[in-house]
């Protein structure tokens, strides 16, 4: 076989060959060998006459069955018989000839003709009865069988083999190869192709060694921590280079105007899939693509409108009164005292979004972000390890807890679900959290249009409540904590938040338009936000083949957005990147950025985070609370360790000293 390839091969190096053909007569031609020795040609005539003896099997079966039928003389019962008739002669007569030889003692019974007769006929001596061995009819039989399960199979088999392969080769080998000639053909510069890896190894080395100590208390350039890989690749090749996720290329986007691009045509840039077991963490709007995600981001947007989230300021005052509340406790002793703010911020988040998505059963709410928060964990540990088609499927321990956290979770918001339906249906529920808004606005939506498919199923409910979680509480956290942070070391912008709190409230509770004019509060949460990006990049996968800027990029070509790079970019925002400076936002964004999308920490264009406007409604609220009632600094065992897990988090928590105001 693979001479007749190398003589259609050699021609031009390379040619194209449809295998099966080949592979089924490769194992023909090994059953014939191995079965008969020499008499191997006859065998292959056998196996000509059990192809179409199968075919025309294949075709009385697609067809009705009728009892008696196959008794008919129709043709194909005519030929299906005379097929038969010829297998079994020609079988007959290779073994008649082969047992000519035996007892002339001139057989060669290498072969399994040979060993079968061999092995009948030692039974047959053994037992000295006839029962024990085969009879001549049935050893043909057991020959037929041989062909049928032994090429068929073998080249079936063969072919899938070929096929696996070839879609292994070409995902850790070709497609890679001609990817990165393709980028350098365009000028896109980056470390060659290492197989299967790429540059992952050194990424991950290169980050564990960044982490392995603390920054200095004064360091806000952060960008080398967090991406030393990428940092490392544009010092090496410049800005249009390109890093090795695995087998795939990510090429870096660093021209804001392409990252507009990017951003803005959502339909053409779609999120890259993830590994599976990311489903049981979070499905919902943010997963989801084209049609899907525009229904369900117009049914979701009803719930994040500005009156919605003036009806929820109370649920945000209350969980932060409660936080603030604990460490007044504490710190009213002496005057002073040291918290490690990081749990206490994750708890704050988590119970605003408790409060505000499920209203009075926020308890309940709790026990869901919990075990999200565990989930969140084992996410993790799968997505560190090398990816293995069909693992999730494998009952392994921590598989198995995964499942067992989501039929919780979604039994938990089916139960919340439930219940708020039924007070819905007897006119009895305060619809004025986020579940209430969703499913009044989704109702409107089947209603408006006549149709259930305008709307969202429960199922898909529950993923939206789940995606609360995940997407709002540890983003939110950590916002207020670098903030915190922050306001710690420049003890001059905390006095001046602080003047513009006491200005605008005094000690009385915060109002939603008050929060909505605090001016310093929200420079100083931008400019938090820009050093620390709780999300430090963001990439994009290309829906179809694409022009971006110079470039031209097959579907599937991977872009990464590096949100954090950009932040600290110095052509973009000058010399002063690394520093503090929430004077810079003073004339607000777009002055800033002098209109370009360098500041991204909500995403930009269609997909913008949903939840901004009540993140930094939530933020406005907890750093007015606490200006109000302390001042704060670094405590001397704050060490200043930024690190990226899925969100900006600080890795050894925020110890901050709490003076009483
Ligand atoms: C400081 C806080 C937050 C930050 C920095 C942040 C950041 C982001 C970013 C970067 C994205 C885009 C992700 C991507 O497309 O790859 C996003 C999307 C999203 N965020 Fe936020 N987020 C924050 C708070 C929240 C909150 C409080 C909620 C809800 C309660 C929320 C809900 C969502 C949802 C549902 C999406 C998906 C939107 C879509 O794909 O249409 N986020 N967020």
């Amino acid at each position: 076989m693979i001479s007749k390839w190398e003589d259609v091969v050699s021609v031009e190096g390379s040619h194209e060959i449809d295998v099966w053909p080949h592979l089924e007569q490769l194992s023909c031609d090994v059953i014939s060998r191995t079965a008969f020795g020499s008499s191997y040609e006859q065998g292959r005539k056998i196996f000509e006459l059990q192809k179409e003896q199968a075919q025309h099997f294949l075709e009385a079966e697609q067809s009705v069955y009728i009892s008696g039928w196959r008794f008919l003389p129709t043709k194909r019962n005519r030929r299906m018989k005379e097929i038969n008739k010829d297998v079994r002669s020609s079988i007959r007569g290779i073994i008649d000839k082969r047992l000519k030889a035996m007892e002339a003692g001139d057989a060669d019974n290498e072969d399994l003709l040979g060993i079968f007769l061999g092995s009948n006929f030692k039974e047959l001596e053994q037992h000295r009865n006839k029962d024990f061995g085969m009879s001549i009819e049935e050893v043909i039989e057991e020959c037929k069988l041989l062909y049928f399960a032994g090429t068929e199979n073998t080249s079936v088999w063969l072919l899938w083999t070929m096929i696996l392969l070839s879609r292994v080769l070409n995902w850790v080998w070709f497609t890679p190869k001609k990817l990165e000639k393709l980028l350098r053909e365009q000028g896109v510069k980056g470390n060659s192709y290492r197989i299967l890896y790429g540059d992952t190894k050194d990424l991950s080395a290169m980050i564990k060694e960044a982490t392995s100590k603390p920054l200095s208390l004064s360091d806000d350039d952060v960008a080398p921590r967090m991406m030393p890989f990428f940092l490392e690749t544009i010092k090496k090749y410049g800005k249009k280079s390109f890093i090795w996720s695995g087998p795939k290329p990510l090429v870096l986007i660093m021209d804001p105007k392409l990252i507009k691009e990017v951003l803005s045509k959502n339909y053409l840039y779609q999120k890259p899939s993830g590994n599976p077991l990311a489903a049981l963490l979070i499905q919902g709007l943010v997963s989801y693509e084209e049609d899907k995600w525009a229904k369900h981001r117009k049914i979701t947007n009803s719930a994040f409108h500005l009156e919605k989230l003036k009806n929820m300021l109370p649920a945000f005052y209350l969980s932060c009164s409660e936080m603030i509340s604990k460490w007044e406790d504490v710190v009213s002793v002496e005057g002073s005292h040291e918290i490690d703010v990081w749990p206490h911020l994750e708890q704050l988040s988590c119970d605003v979004i408790s409060r505000t998505a499920f209203g009075s059963s926020y308890e309940q709410g709790r026990k869901i972000f919990e075990l999200q928060k565990e989930q969140a964990q084992h996410f993790l540990k799968v997505v560190q390890s090398v990816y293995i088609p069909g693992w999730r499927f494998l009952p392994t321990k921590r598989n198995r807890r995964m499942k067992e956290i989501n039929k919780d979770v979604r039994s938990s918001i089916r139960g919340i679900i439930d219940k708020r339906l039924k007070a819905m249906e007897v006119g009895d529920a305060d619809n004025e959290d986020l579940l209430g808004i969703l499913l009044e606005s989704n109702f409107k939506e089947i209603e408006q249009h006549r149709n259930k498919d305008f709307g969202m199923s429960i199922e898909e409910v529950i993923e939206e409540c789940k995606l609360f979680y995940f997407a709002g509480a540890e983003t939110t956290s950590v916002l207020l904590l670098w903030t915190l942070v922050l306001l710690s070391r420049y003890q001059e912008w905390q006095t001046r938040a602080r003047e513009e709190v006491l200005q605008v409230f005094g000690n009385q509770k915060p109002d939603f338009d008050g929060l909505n004019h605090l001016k310093v509060v929200t420079m100083i949460l931008y400019e938090s936000l820009r050093l620390y990006p709780p999300g430090i990049t963001i990439s994009r996968r290309a829906n179809e083949d694409i022009v971006l800027g110079e470039l031209s990029l097959p579907a599937g070509s991977l872009v990464s957005l590096p949100i954090i790079l950009l932040h600290h970019d110095k052509e973009i925002w000058g010399e002063d990147a690394n520093k503090f400076n929430p004077e810079r936002f003073r004339d607000g964004l777009s002055s800033a950025t002098k209109g370009q999308v360098a500041y991204f920490p909500f995403n930009y264009g269609p997909r913008i985070c949903i939840g901004q406007n009540f993140a930094m409604l939530e933020a406005k609220m907890a750093l007015s609370m606490i200006l109000q009632s302390f001042s704060f600094e670094l405590s001397p065992s704050y060490a200043h360790a930024p690190q990226s897990i899925v969100t900006l988090q600080p890795q050894y928590g925020a110890p901050l000293i709490f003076h009483k105001l």
